[in-house]
C-alpha cells in the first residue's frame, strides 16, 4: 500500500515537472515566468477539478458546467503555452476565467470570494511574460470588469437552503483564492531559488568538468590567501594531450578532461579544491597542506590514474600527468606561488613529464603560462574586491 503510494506519487510529480518544465530552448530570463505561469494552468485545473464535482452535488448545475468549461480552456492554454504563444494561452485563461466569474456573481447569493478570484487573475497577469504596456491595460479592464462585476443585479432566488449554499460555496472559495495564492508565491520563491543556484553555478563551474572554473579557483585561492590560511597550490597538466585530440578527435579529448577532472575531484579531501585554468591545466588548493602533504596527494592521484586509466570504448587511453607544487610560506603574493608552481610545472615537463617538482626554481624568471595564470589571479582579486 506504501509502495503504491508512493510509486503514484512519484509518477504526480514527474508528470507535474513534465508540464512546468521550461524547454532548454527558451532564453534564461524567460525560464522563471514561464515555469510560474504553466504552475499557475496546472494548479488552477487541479483546484477546479476538485470543485467541479461539487457543485453538482449541490445542485449549481451553472457554475459545475462552467467549471469543466474552465478545465478545458486550462488544458489548452497549457498547451498553447508550452508552444510559446504565451499571450493567446493567458489571454483564454483569462476569458474564460471572467466569463465563470460573472456568471458566477450573477447567480449565485454571495459573489465575496468571486471577486477576489479577480484578485488573483491580476497577480497571474502581473506574473506573466507580458509587455508592461499590455499588463497596464489589461489591469485597467479587470478593475473595469471588477467594478461592473459589484454592480450586477443578482439573479437567485432568496431562499434560507439557496443562501446556506452560496454561503458555503462562497467561503470554499475564499479559501481557495487564499490557498492558489500562497501556492503561488511559494512555488514562485522555489523556482526563483532553483534559477539563481542554476545561474551561480553556471557562473562558477566548468561546463565541460564540472570543477570549478578558472575564476572561481582564483577566487578561493585569494580567499585563503586573505586569511592568511596555510595552504598549497598544485598545478597539473595532462601531458602530450594534443596527441591525444590528434589520435582519438576532440570529443575523447573532451571525455579524457571529465576523467581527469573527476579523478582529481576523488583523490581529494572535502576541503581541497580543484579548479580548471587552461585547456588540459588544472589547479588544486590544499588548504593547511604542507609540502609533504602536498606531494602525499600529488602521488595520490598519478596512482589512482594509473589504477583507473581513461578507458573509451574498450580501448584504454594512456595519459600522464606533470606537477608542480608550491606552498603558501613561498611567496610574499599569491601571483608568486601560481608562478612558482607553474616554473615547477615547466620543469616537471623538461625533465620528461610524468613527474612531481615540489622544490627548486625559486629565482627563476616567470615563464609565459606564469604570468598568464598570475593575471587570472589578479584579476580575481579586482573582482572580490569590487
Ligand atoms: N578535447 C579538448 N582539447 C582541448 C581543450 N582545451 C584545449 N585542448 C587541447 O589541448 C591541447 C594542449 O596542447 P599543448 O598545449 O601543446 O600541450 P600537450 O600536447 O599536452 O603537451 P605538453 O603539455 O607539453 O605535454 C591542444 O591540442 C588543445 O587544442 C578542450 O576543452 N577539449
Amino acid at each position: 500500500m506504501r509502495s503504491l503510494f508512493f510509486a503514484i506519487r512519484q509518477k504526480c510529480t514527474e508528470l507535474w515537472r513534465r508540464c512546468t518544465k521550461a524547454p532548454d530552448a527558451l532564453a534564461a530570463e524567460r525560464r522563471r515566468s514561464f515555469e510560474i505561469m504553466a504552475e499557475i494552468y496546472l494548479l488552477a485545473f487541479c483546484l477546479q477539478a476538485a470543485v467541479a464535482p461539487l457543485m453538482f452535488l449541490v445542485d449549481r448545475p451553472l457554475l459545475g458546467g462552467l467549471n469543466l468549461l474552465c478545465l478545458a480552456a486550462y488544458v489548452v492554454a497549457l498547451v498553447l503555452h508550452h508552444r510559446l504563444f504565451v499571450a493567446t494561452a493567458l489571454t483564454i485563461k483569462l476569458c474564460t476565467f471572467l466569463v465563470f466569474v460573472i456568471v458566477g456573481v450573477a447567480v449565485a447569493a454571495n459573489q465575496t470570494s468571486l471577486i477576489y478570484y479577480l484578485l488573483f487573475a491580476e497577480v497571474e497577469l502581473m506574473l506573466a511574460d507580458l509587455r508592461r504596456r499590455t499588463k497596464i491595460l489589461v489591469t485597467a479592464c479587470l478593475i473595469a470588469i471588477t467594478l461592473g462585476v459589484l454592480h450586477l443585479p443578482p439573479l437567485h432566488g432568496t431562499d434560507a437552503t439557496s443562501s446556506a449554499v452560496d454561503t458555503m460555496l462562497s467561503d470554499l472559495g475564499l479559501a481557495l483564492v487564499f490557498v492558489m495564492l500562497c501556492v503561488v508565491i511559494l512555488r514562485m520563491l522555489a523556482i526563483t531559488d532553483h534559477h539563481e543556484h542554476r545561474y551561480r553555478s553556471d557562473a562558477m563551474y566548468d561546463s565541460l568538468t564540472r570543477v570549478l572554473n578558472r575564476r572561481a579557483i582564483f577566487e578561493r585561492a585569494s580567499v585563503h590567501w586573505r586569511t592568511q590560511r596555510d595552504f598549497a597550490v598544485v598545478l597539473v597538466d595532462a601531458d602530450h594531450f594534443k596527441e591525444i585530440n590528434d589520435n582519438h578527435g576532440h570529443t575523447t579529448g573532451d571525455a579524457v578532461l571529465y576523467h581527469l577532472a573527476t579523478l582529481l575531484r576523488e583523490s581529494l579531501r572535502g576541503e581541497d579544491s580543484v579548479g580548471r585554468v587552461g585547456g588540459e591545466e588544472f589547479l588544486l588548493l590544499l588548504p593547511d597542506a604542507g609540502k609533504s602533504d602536498s606531494i602525499a596527494a600529488a602521488t595520490r592521484i598519478r596512482d589512482s590514474l594509473a589504477n583507473h586509466p581513461c578507458r573509451l570504448d574498450k580501448v584504454e587511453l594512456s595519459v600522464t600527468l606533470s606537477m608542480g607544487i608550491a606552498t603558501s610560506d613561498e611567496g610574499l603574493h599569491l601571483r608568486d606561488l601560481i608562478e612558482l608552481a607553474d616554473r615547477r610545472l615547466y620543469a616537471a615537463k623538461s625533465a620528461g613529464r610524468d613527474q612531481v617538482v615540489a622544490e627548486g626554481y625559486l629565482d627563476t624568471a616567470a615563464s609565459r603560462n606564469a604570468q598568464r595564470l598570475a593575471q587570472g589571479v589578479e584579476r580575481a582579486l579586482e573582482t572580490d574586491e569590487a
